[in-house]
């Protein structure tokens, strides 16, 4: 049996049976839990979350921080090298300190990461404190608010308008709920929801069961009670959401590109050095822990910790500037976003909108008309946009008090149909005091008209004619073009009915307009201007009509030439769409759907897409986009679905933000790039050494100590100045640029590294040795001096350049002159230098194989790095002038 259809008996018995027998069957009761009851319930059915980081164990902690794929490689060798040098070894020749060092690279490095984690943690748990994701259940008794991850199987959940509802759910108590499962099906209708018990005979699918809520699904409008069936990863939406493989991970497929690029480079020098050792007689544990560390050595292990570092690091700066990173892997997002889609209202205009005219059809002031929208506004049990808190705003108008009061007195609510963001009209039905019922209808003049049969001017209702609408619709364009917006009412008698459904919908009477206000804010030129400095494209996705998205898009300087409306988008194919999300800036008349249409047209394109809304109709585009944004004031559903969430919605935040982002990448592959380069560069010289040196290069045990040193360096890293220069583009995350990127730098480093292997062993050996070179040599005493001099000059000027290249390859400019790394920077490379350096003339060096060098060496090592410098510093200009970029 399928999952699907295993879940699908689980939960669709519940829709065929009481509350309850319900209530019995799970152990709740229709007063909610008992508090005692709840942990046995979380126990029972499990926790209301995906992740298991929000439940973390200290075990598991442990597990991430220790265990990943760098360190098994560590591990493995620290394992091949307890049983060579120590277990098998002769006492003579024991010797722990490889092992020793291999088992404190994973401490280190595994501490590191803990301690990032743990911060990360708190900082997580501040930015709950700023964006609540809480549910109101009943529980023994008492209304309370918990947070969204504390409900558990048997709660009672009470949910309304604009909420997203938080578990799978068998209604119990409802009134007016239409839902819409747009973001578990896909389809935009949105369903009104019973409570009723169903009978076997309505053979339908799970879905279409309507005493059923599911999770991740949007309260359209009206208010809801029910019983808590599942939780989790145990829901419809959980069953299809497997943690690690949605498509927001591209962060993860980056990550992954990198770490391939670095297995085929060790996939190829690895054997070779293993090779090379075994044709020039190594034995064959020796040769196989040689190639094990090379291995290591050109891994960047402190990956995961640079990451989690940078990342953790950049959604608390991020969160500083008035942005809330939820989800901390779209970091990624901002990083690399190239378009910003973003919806209208509150973006680039002002949050509210203000009720400028009330008039009938040919534009004379007409305060019936705004009695209907106001009865409209108030009796629809929908999320109240800034269009209704226009219209409701009214009855403060002054000599205004009570004549809304009365209004409202005069005509009840009998019924109504929601606001659906696809035929962008309300209707509520209203009865006077003698019974009789109208039907009022406001929203969108295109969708009204259609609708409409006959129109009232001046008390007489009269038939539509042709040329009528004509003159109507100047009167409506006029406003449109000065950007006004702009929406119709439409009433209806409908006798005593005291029911409607969408066939009453029809042979309306239009009645007349109600315009708004929606004035661009003042700072939106200047961010939509620094929007596109960072090359970030801006567009506009609108449900409103498109001679307002127009006038706006014009004040504000988004190019407007071409327009493409919903109906024009329906008719085009996928490739016809293609090019035209290229050039078109400004798309008007929207629907829901219509605006995935276009986010997911624009990633087939190559772009990294954010998504910025703050309404029901924004969610489905914002789930698809790379970074889905959010604002605080949004509807509780649009801020649960964002990944990132602004506390002002403002662009000039969303500009903070992406720099912010940018940074983060740049300091990431800053680490990987660099690191990776010379990394290859000394073991490509190492490779060559060993292929015609009659001893090694370099000891296992120094090319670890190397690696560990130098790691501990970077992991000051994330702290690192950013040229502002790098990051006026989007940073692509991948390894695509990573393997060029290392072989134009690594064979330079390598070019030194022979440059002073041959120094060291035909000149500085030589002349400390007695002046014979190694073969030469038959003092066994004097070979092994000859050669731990030749390793630990070959150590220093690995560690030098590698140090120091660290500040020439950080940026494309002059370093120390044109551009600084920050001061932790300079000082912990500065301190390393010398500490390490140091190492070479204390007692202890022996036991790396090290030992003291004449002083005048240091000046040779000067200047292998001054002339390196140079060659680099030239590298850099051609590189940056071939590719355009150079971290
Ligand atoms: N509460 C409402 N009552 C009646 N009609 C509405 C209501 N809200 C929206 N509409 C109609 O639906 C259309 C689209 O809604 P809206 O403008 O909110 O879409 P949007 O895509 O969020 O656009 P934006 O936020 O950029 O203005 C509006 O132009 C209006 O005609
Ligand atoms: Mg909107």
């Amino acid at each position: 049996m399928s999952k699907a259809t295993l879940f699908d008996s689980r939960i669709k018995k519940y829709a065929y049976r009481e509350a309850s027998e319900i209530y019995r069957d799970i152990g709740a009761s229709p007063d909610g839990l008992p508090i005692e009851q709840i942990e046995a319930m979380r126990e029972k059915y499990g926790v209301n979350g995906f992740t298991e980081r929000k439940n973390d164990t200290t075990m598991q902690r442990l597990r991430r921080a220790f265990i990943n794929p760098f360190n098994v490689i560590l591990f493995v060798l620290g394992i091949v090298s307890l049983v060579t040098d120590v277990f098998v070894a002769s006492n003579f020749a024991r010797n722990a300190t490889t092992a020793i060092i291999i088992f404190s690279m994973i401490l280190i490095s595994g501490v590191i990461r803990l301690i990032q984690e743990l911060r990360a943690k708190s900082a997580a748990a501040q930015i709950d404190r700023l964006i609540h994701e809480s549910v109101t259940v009943r529980r023994d008794g008492e209304l309370m608010e918990i947070p969204t991850e504390e409900l558990v199987v048997g709660d009672l959940v009470l949910f309304s308008a604009g909420d997203r509802v938080p578990a799978d759910i068998r209604l119990t108590k409802i009134t007016d709920l239409f839902i819409s499962q747009a973001a578990i099906t896909g389809e935009s209708a949105i369903l009104e929801k019973s409570c009723r018990k169903l009978s076997y005979g309505e053979q339908e699918t799970l879905t279409q069961l309507e005493n059923l809520a599911f999770m991740a699904t949007t309260v359209i409008s009206g208010k809801g009670e029910g019983i808590v069936l599942a939780v989790g990863k145990d829901t419809l939406y959980g069953s299809f959401t497997k943690p690690d493989s949605d498509d927001k991970n591209s962060f993860q497929k980056g990550a992954n590109s990198i770490a391939w690029v670095m297995l085929r480079f060790m996939a190829v020098l690895v054997p070779i050095v293993f090779v090379l050792l075994g044709i020039t007689g190594g034995k064959l544990l020796e040769s196989f822990a040689f190639a094990l560390s090379v291995a290591v050595g050109l891994m960047p292990e402190m990956l995961p910790m640079v990451i989690t570092a940078c990342l953790a690091k950049g959604s608390l700066a991020i969160s500083k500037k008035q942005t809330i990173i939820k989800d901390i892997n779209a970091m990624q997002g901002f990083g690399s976003m190239d378009v910003l889609c973003m919806d209208k209202t509150g973006t680039l205009t002002n949050e509210s909108i203000l009720l400028e005219y009330y008039m009938d059809i040919l534009g004379n002031e007409n305060t019936e008309v705004l009695d209907l929208a106001y009865l409209n506004s108030s009796y629809h049990s929908g999320v109240r946009n800034t269009i209704d808190n226009a219209i409701l705003a009214c009855k403060t108008m002054p000599g205004c008090e009570t004549h809304y009061t009365d209004l409202l007195a005069q005509y009840q609510k009998a019924d109504e149909i929601p606001f659906d963001y696809a035929r962008k009209f309300v209707s509520t039905l209203v009865r006077d005091s003698d019974g009789e019922c109208q039907l009022i209808m406001k929203g969108d003049i295109g969708h009204i008209v259609s609708r409409c049969s006959h129109v009232e001017y001046r008390g007489e209702i009269l038939p539509i004619e042709k040329d009528g609408m004509q003159s109507v619709s100047s009167v409506v364009d006029d406003m449109l073009q000065d950007g006004m917006k702009v929406i119709a009412i439409a009433r209806k008698n409908v006798g005593h009915q005291s029911k409607i459904t969408p066939v009453d919908e029809f042979n309306m009477t239009l009645v007349g307009y109600l315009s708004f206000f929606d004035a661009p804010k003042q700072t939106a030129k200047e961010s939509v201007a620094a929007l596109k400095r960072l090359k970030v494209t801006p567009k506009i996705l609108t449900g409103d009509q498109a001679a307002i998205a127009v006038s706006v898009c014009r004040r504000v300087g988004i190019s407007a030439e071409e327009i493409l409306t919903g109906a024009e988008l329906d008719e085009m194919t996928d490739s016809e769409l293609s090019t035209a999300v290229e050039k078109i800036h400004v798309f008007a008349e929207l629907t829901p759907g219509q605006k995935v249409r276009l986010v997911s047209a624009l990633q087939e394109n190559g772009h990294s897409v954010g998504f910025m809304g703050d309404g029901i109709n924004d969610i489905p585009a914002m789930n698809e986009a790379d970074v889905g944004i959010s604002v605080d004031t949004a509807v509780d559903a649009a801020k649960d679905a964002a990944d990132v969430v602004l506390l002002q919605k403002d662009l000039n935040v969303l500009e903070q933000g992406i720099l912010e982002g940018r940074k983060t990448f740049t300091n990431m592959l800053k680490y990987i790039k660099i690191t990776a380069s010379s990394n290859f560069g000394n073991i490509f010289a190492i490779v060559c050494a060993s292929a015609f040196l009659p001893f090694l290069p370099m000891t296992s045990i120094q090319i670890l100590l190397l690696n560990l040193l130098y790691d501990i360096l970077c992991i000051v890293l994330p702290w690192d100045n950013v040229d502002e220069e790098e990051i006026l583009s989007p940073r692509d995350w991948s390894g695509k640029t990573l393997g060029r990127f290392m072989m134009s730098f690594g064979p330079i480093s390598s070019l030194f590294d022979i440059a002073t292997f041959l120094f060291l062993y035909y000149f500085l050996c030589p002349m400390l040795c007695g002046g014979a070179t190694y073969l030469n040599i038959t003092d066994p005493s004097l070979q092994l001096q000859y050669v731990s001099l030749f390793q630990t000059g070959w150590f220093l000027e690995s560690m030098w350049t590698q140090v120091l290249i660290l500040h020439f390859l950080r940026t494309p400019k002059v370093p120390f002159m044109q551009s600084r790394s920050s001061t932790p920077v300079i000082c912990i490379t500065l301190a390393g230098i010398v500490a390490f350096t140091a190492i070479t003339f204390t007692s202890g060096a022996s036991l790396f194989g090290l030992t003291k060098l004449p002083l005048w060496y240091f000046a040779f090592l000067l200047i292998v790095a001054l002339v390196y410098m140079l060659l680099t510093t030239v590298a850099k200009y051609f590189y940056k002038k071939k590719y355009h970029e150079l971290i």
